[in-house]
């Protein structure tokens, strides 16, 4: 079978798009292995099923269920796969470019100032087009899965790359897909790294886990007056290897250097709510909202369309 696919990217996280606006299309896991391979497939970090919400209820997907008790105008899903073929809860790059390609196909405008309700693994995500052309997404409520315990110690896990000595402690963040962030202290360090290979996390995480390593650079004046923080990020993706940007993985490293900051400060209310995050293929915007929601804004690209053999 011969489908039309979009190749796109988000700061240079890279997907390979596809259109099922029917719901008909039944992607394995093997498929999506090919069209991801970088020397004998088109080459990608995931792949992105556009199909109808309803088509995902009706196809025994209970989270479409959800989703659509959730916010039944959700009527568009993201079925996002990695590299390796396994489903994830949630892709922050991903509901940028999927925004821009529904928007390419003409099954949503966002020209007016209009939001997008989508559906994920992770819920129901609302996107809006800022005027630079950006992409900001409300990612939902996030938490410390270690529990509140582990803002006070910092650290509920062991991480360990190769090249280091010893483990080093790091946080874990749930954005609906997991996240364990550690600090480094210097980008020499960081732009050295080997991430050829996952680091090690103690204890496993249940169903593995992103891990982002960070290094703070300080704080600098905001657009709108306030100041805003600034973080550079490397990440090793759970079913992808290193990539050269993660959208989830930049909330949690904002998120995770938040905590850092605010824990044992007198006056939590001064560390910033703004981080703009570094990244390899570019930069993001992390943004504490009200209700316990962070929000992600970025740049979404649509590059290619072609047509591929999906045997
Ligand atoms: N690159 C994505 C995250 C994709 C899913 C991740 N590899 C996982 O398995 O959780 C992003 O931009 O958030």
């Amino acid at each position: 079978m011969t489908v039309r696919f979009t190749k796109g990217h988000g700061t240079q996280n890279d997907f390979v798009l596809l259109a099922d606006t029917r719901g008909e299309m039944d992607l394995t896991a093997e498929q999506v292995r090919r069209l991801a391979d970088r020397r004998s497939g088109i080459g990608a970090d995931g792949v992105i099923r556009l199909a109808p919400t309803a088509a995902l209820a009706r196809a025994g997907e209970e989270v479409a269920d959800a989703v659509l008790a959730e916010d039944p105008e959700a009527i568009w899903f993201m079925d996002y796969r990695n590299g390796d073929g396994s489903r994830a809860e949630m892709c922050g790059n991903g509901v940028r470019v999927f925004t821009a390609f529904a928007e390419q196909l003409g099954l949503v405008d966002l020209s007016g100032g209009g939001e997008l309700a989508l559906g994920t693994r992770g819920g129901v995500k609302r996107v809006r087009r800022e005027p630079s052309g950006w992409y900001a997404v409300d990612m939902g409520p996030w938490s410390l899965s270690g529990g509140p315990d582990s803002a006070a110690a910092g650290a509920d896990a062991m991480v360990l790359t190769p090249g280091w000595d010893a483990p080093r402690p790091g946080l874990s963040i749930d954005l609906g897909n997991p996240h364990t962030v550690v600090a480094l202290s210097d980008v020499a360090e960081l732009a050295a790294l080997d991430l050829g290979r996952a680091p090690a996390v103690e204890p496993v995480p249940p169903h593995g886990t992103n891990v982002e390593l960070v290094v703070p650079l300080g704080e600098e004046p905001g657009p709108d007056g306030g100041t805003v923080g600034r973080i550079r990020m490397r990440v090793h993706e759970r079913g992808v290897g290193e990539t050269r940007s993660c959208g989830t993985g930049a909330c949690a490293a904002a998120l995770a250097v938040r905590t850092w900051a605010a824990h044992g400060v007198e006056d939590p209310h001064g560390v910033p709510s703004t981080w703009f995050v570094e990244v390899p293929g570019g930069e993001v915007r992390v943004r504490l909202l009200h209700g316990g929601h962070v929000e992600l804004a970025g740049p979404a690209e649509l590059v290619f369309t072609g047509e591929v053999e999906l045997s």
